[in-house]
């Protein structure tokens, strides 16, 4: 006897679906699944693969993402504890790894997150080639030099998060203090993410307008206003 899915399927041809955007994240954990929810949301991928070692969260938060399958554009969510599962990923973001205990600085984990990238690049390599790289571990920058040396991928297909995270915190507090919204608010921070990154307060300007016109003292010791403490390099309270 026919089955429910051989009837309803048998006016359209059998054909395997074509997969040509496939991102990977390798750790499920708060960051990792950041990434995850927000590429679900814009549709910027046709599978999305999850690897951790940790096998009960991975499951879990595996199933979460199923299980919102319905409001989102993307069909196809996959996940293992084995590296096959990103295997011809276009994209693989690296979020895996030790994160900082409270007081604990970023460039202190380098040791234990540099033996985890270490068996991982190599996975990432195996099944993913010509894939692209996005570092988040930290501490990042140190972590996506080892990435690029480790893959041997040429330098343009290995990106860091580096400062965006510290810019982004910059053009809110910018933004909240002012009221208006963080995306009319422009300026970077540059330099190593984390504590030694600088912030470059004569290209701040809100819609064009130059803050340093304003307040020739802007971001120095001499400023009345004290802007330079906009510039947040404690990251949230969220154990980090
Ligand atoms: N660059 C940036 O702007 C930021 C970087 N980070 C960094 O991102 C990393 C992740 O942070 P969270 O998600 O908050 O940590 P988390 O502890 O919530 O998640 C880390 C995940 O990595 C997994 N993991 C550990 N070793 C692994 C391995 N060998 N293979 C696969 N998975 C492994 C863990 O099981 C866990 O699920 C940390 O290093 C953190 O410092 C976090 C926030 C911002
Ligand atoms: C954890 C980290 O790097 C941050 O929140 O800035």
């Amino acid at each position: 006897m026919a089955t429910v899915k051989c009837e309803l399927m048998k006016n359209f041809p059998s054909e395997e679906p074509v997969r040509c955007n496939k991102i990977s994240i390798v750790g499920t954990g708060s960051v990792g699944m950041a990434c995850a929810v927000s590429i679900l949301l814009k549709g910027l991928s046709d599978e999305l693969a999850l690897v951790d070692v940790d096998g009960g969260r991975l499951k879990g938060e595996t199933m979460d993402l199923q299980h919102g399958s319905p409001f989102v554009r993307m069909p196809n969510i996959i996940s293992s504890e084995d590296y096959l599962v990103t295997a011809n990923s276009n994209l693989v973001i690296i979020t895996a790894g030790a994160r900082q205990e409270k007081g604990e600085t970023r460039l202190n984990l380098v040791q234990r997150n540099l033996a985890i990238f270490k068996l991982m690049i190599s996975s990432i390599v195996q099944y993913s080639p010509r894939c692209k790289l996005i570092v988040v571990s930290n501490p990042v920058d140190i972590l996506t030099y080892v990435a690029w040396k480790l893959s041997e991928f040429p330098p343009n297909r290995i990106i860091g998060s580096g400062c965006n995270l510290d810019t982004a915190r910059f053009r809110f507090l910018i933004g909240q203090r002012l009221g208006i919204h963080s995306e009319s608010c422009h300026g970077w921070i540059l330099g190593e993410h984390g504590d030694s990154s600088v912030p470059v307060w004569s290209g701040v300007n809100i819609a064009g307008v130059p803050l340093k016109d304003l307040d020739v003292d802007i971001g120095t010791d001499k400023d009345p206003e004290q802007w330079k403490n906009c510039r947040n390099t404690l990251g949230n309270s969220k154990g980090a």
